[in-house]
């Protein structure tokens, strides 16, 4: 498989190339060809890892396209403040990964605002099918998982199903309503476990949220390994399917589920077998979630009409 890595001389790229070529996003024994892009201006970086700068080469014939490219906001900023120089980059991207990519390539926007340059690169490029087109939010469901863990002092393997509902931002709605932990005597709701509806209600919620700032702030950098990692946790269970019972948070483009509107990318709980994603379907909302998953899509529609406004 070809696997297109954009934005490959900044920092996620450089974690996470390495793990595409051992087999952390494809299988052991899946044969992968590496296609990596960044700009001229990267040009000292590009002698250690990248391939190419021209987008046509990089995107001619691969199956699966990681969209890292663009730039990382800074201390202080929220991911749409950086929309005005990454929406265009969206754009352009998309008519090169339309007319160049393998059909059927998948696609998976990491770059911020990940929600609304994935929204843009579905709608400049109209021959990828829209199911093709996700943007990132394993990286927010794997800091869920984690912080599940360490409040019950649990392995993190043994926490699943919580759900990031919305946007890559902080209106985002980590929710543990579905979520259970393997113990010996078999599964149980998270909520039972914690028995602190409190902190699952508050400082659970904002600490997920705030994350990619917390880091930022600690690190004057955003995440990259963790981001790189997640981005192969995402692809890997699109390509090769979910575990019996697990679903994971992907934003895929809304069909209208859960009250959601249509024509956004919005991260929902999935699950995936054969290639293809399905969003959970069924799963009881109560007043406060659907609160929560209002609120962050209206912002996303909001984010819809800054970024047309930025491409005119
Ligand atoms: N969705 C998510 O969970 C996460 C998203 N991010 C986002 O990922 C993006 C990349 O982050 P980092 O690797 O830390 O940034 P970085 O600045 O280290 O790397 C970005 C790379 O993209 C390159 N680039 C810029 N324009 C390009 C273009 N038109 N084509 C190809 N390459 C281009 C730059 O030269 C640079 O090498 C940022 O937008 C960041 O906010 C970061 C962490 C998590
Ligand atoms: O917060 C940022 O800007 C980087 C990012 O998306 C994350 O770490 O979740």
């Amino acid at each position: 498989m070809r696997v297109l890595v954009t934005g490959a001389a900044g920092q996620i790229g450089y974690a996470l190339v390495p793990m595409i070529a051992r087999g952390v996003m494809l299988g052991a024994d899946q044969p992968v060809i590496l296609h990596m892009l960044d700009i001229p201006p990267a040009a000292e970086a590009l002698n250690g890892v990248v391939a190419t700068t021209d987008v046509v080469e990089a995107c001619t014939g691969v199956n699966v396209a990681v969209m890292v490219g663009g730039f990382p906001r800074k201390e202080g900023m929220e991911r749409k403040d950086v929309m005005s120089k990454n929406v265009s980059i969206y754009k352009a991207q998309a008519s090169a990964l339309e007319a160049h990519a393998a059909p059927n390539c998948k696609v998976l926007v990491v770059a911020n605002p990940a929600n609304t340059n994935a929204l843009i690169l579905k709608e400049f490029a109209p021959s990828i099918p829209e199911r093709n087109v996700t943007c990132l939010t394993r990286l927010d469901h794997n800091r869920a998982l984690g912080q599940i863990s360490e409040r019950l002092n649990v392995q993190v393997c043994d926490v699943k199903n919580v759900i990031i509902w919305g946007n890559h931002s902080s209106t985002q709605y980590p929710d543990v309503n579905h979520a259970t932990v393997k113990t010996s005597s078999g599964e149980k709701p998270v909520r039972e476990l914690v028995a602190d509806d409190e902190w699952l209600n508050g400082e659970f919620i904002t600490t997920v949220q705030q994350r990619g700032a917390a880091i930022i702030k600690a690190r004057k950098l955003s995440s990259a390994l963790s981001a790189a990692s997640s981005a192969c946790d995402h692809i890997r269970d699109w390509v090769l399917g979910t575990a019996e019972g697990t679903f994971v948070s992907m934003g895929v483009y809304s069909d209208g589920s859960y009250g959601v509107p249509a024509g956004l990318i919005y991260s929902f709980p999935v699950t995936c077998s054969g290639g293809e994603w399905k969003i959970v379907q069924g799963l009881p909302i109560d007043e406060l979630s659907r609160k929560k998953m209002d609120a962050t899509a209206q912002e996303l529609s909001e984010e819809k009409a800054l970024a047309y406004s930025c491409l005119e």
